[in-house]
């Protein structure tokens, strides 16, 4: 048996419901460089040998493929005939402007059409260039975070005034009914929230309980998303790692949004990789440079981020690259797989990454002991490589 890891650690209660069908979408100022960002990380083959064509889906929105070399060494021990990375579904939304969320320009409407992300990459613009116009005339990070925070915060002030009304329709009935009771009581809670926002919360960093956690889940609230905050830097400071308003925003991501992440990139570097013909090219210019580009870590630090782990299914027809959250139990991850083989889940048999790459194929992990036989209370480890037996036949 491999060591028991989870013991000790508390279950956390997280927002949202992210899944293996990863959503972001990139918000921020005009200019600031959130189209140029969504081109290059759609089209940068990340190192990943297999080179796997980037589905965009529409202009707006592509998949990602999360690099992973854990999957391409699955791929190099299987040989399969159909490879499946995991993904991340990105979104590209037109620049907000201060009143957004009042209908000021474009980004209001999609503002609306990302409720439904997991998270939020936000784009921060740190990069001085005359020509390409600044659209309150300066270069002010701190300024155009406060600008962001306040439309999101100010949308979903006005997402849960919508969704109270809906409630108190209901409550207004009147009546001792369970229903109307449970009404009431997410009433006063979606007042709760409405005045937190008001005083300038963001409700992504609080905390709650299981219940408050899935009231919010219901109202796909901006301020609710995990948010990442890239700060878009020259190439030049992004290589000398250097920029006078890195400190005044670290300073603004701790008090207005404690514990997020910053992350710095150069997005015009992104652009320039993106737009070279090979990974030697990409390479050689990295080198020469001293920098490496942002885009893995990035996707990589979002799934972190949202608590998500990888488990694998593998045989010599597909190799496949599954996102759960942590915390999922055996039937959950089956659920991913396929709805039929959750409710029909008899057992998992489980293998690890480490064991399987050092024993060198199934046979040799089955013979060395090492192919584990788990039940439905099992908890799906990061790594884990799951053959899902279910009553209705089996499947991987
Ligand atoms: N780090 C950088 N250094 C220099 N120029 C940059 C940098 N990042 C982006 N740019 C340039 O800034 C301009 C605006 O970028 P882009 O169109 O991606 O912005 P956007 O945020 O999508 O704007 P909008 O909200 O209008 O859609 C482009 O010309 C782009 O090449
Ligand atoms: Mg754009």
């Amino acid at each position: 048996m491999p060591p028991k890891k989870k013991g000790a650690q508390e279950k956390p209660i997280l927002l949202g419901r992210p899944g293996n069908n990863l959503k972001s979408g990139i918000v921020g100022l005009a200019n600031v460089g959130k189209s140029t960002f969504f081109q290059a990380i759609t089209r940068c083959p990340l190192g990943n040998p297999a080179n796997y064509p980037f589905a965009t889906i529409e202009p707006e929105e592509a998949r990602v493929i999360v690099p992973s070399p854990r999957f391409d060494k699955l791929v190099e021990l299987y040989k399969p005939k159909s490879e499946v990375p995991a993904f991340m579904t990105v979104y590209d939304i037109a620049g907000l402007t201060k009143g957004a969320h009042a209908g000021e320009g474009l980004g209001n409407n999609f503002l609306a059409n990302i409720r439904a992300v997991d998270a939020i990459f936000q784009m921060v613009r740190c990069f001085d260039d005359a020509d390409i116009i600044h659209i309150n005339d300066e270069v002010n990070p701190v300024a155009d975070l406060d600008i962001i925070k306040d439309e999101l915060r100010l949308k979903d002030i006005e997402f849960a005034q919508k969704h109270l009304e809906g409630i108190e329709k209901i409550t207004k009935r009147g009546g001792q009914s369970l229903e109307v009771k449970q009404k009431k009581e997410e009433a006063e809670f979606v007042k709760k929230i409405i005045a937190m926002l008001e005083e300038g919360k963001r409700l992504a960093n609080q905390t709650w309980t299981q219940k408050e956690v899935e009231i919010i889940n219901t109202m796909l609230l901006l301020t609710a998303k995990p948010c990442i905050y890239l700060i878009n830097l020259s190439e030049r400071d992004y290589i000398r790692k250097k920029n006078k308003h890195l400190l005044k925003i670290k300073e603004w991501v701790d008090t207005n949004s404690p514990g997020d992440l910053i992350i710095p990139i150069s997005v015009s570097l992104e652009e320039k990789l993106a737009n070279m013909e090979t990974d030697d090219e990409r390479d050689a210019y990295c080198k020469e440079i001293g920098a490496v580009s942002a885009l893995p870590k990035i996707i990589v630090a979002m799934r972190q981020k949202l608590d998500l782990i990888s488990f694998f299914t593998g045989g010599p027809d597909e190799v496949r690259e599954w996102t759960i959250r942590r915390w999922y139990t055996a039937p959950q991850a089956a659920g991913t797989i396929h709805t039929d083989l959750e409710r029909t889940f008899i057992l998992a048999q489980v293998m690890k990454y480490e064991d399987l790459v050092e024993l060198g194929d199934e046979a040799s992990v089955k013979a060395g002991g090492k192919l584990y036989t788990k039940g439905k209370d099992y908890f799906v480890e990061d790594g884990d490589i799951l053959y899902i037996k279910a009553g209705e036949g089996k499947a991987r």
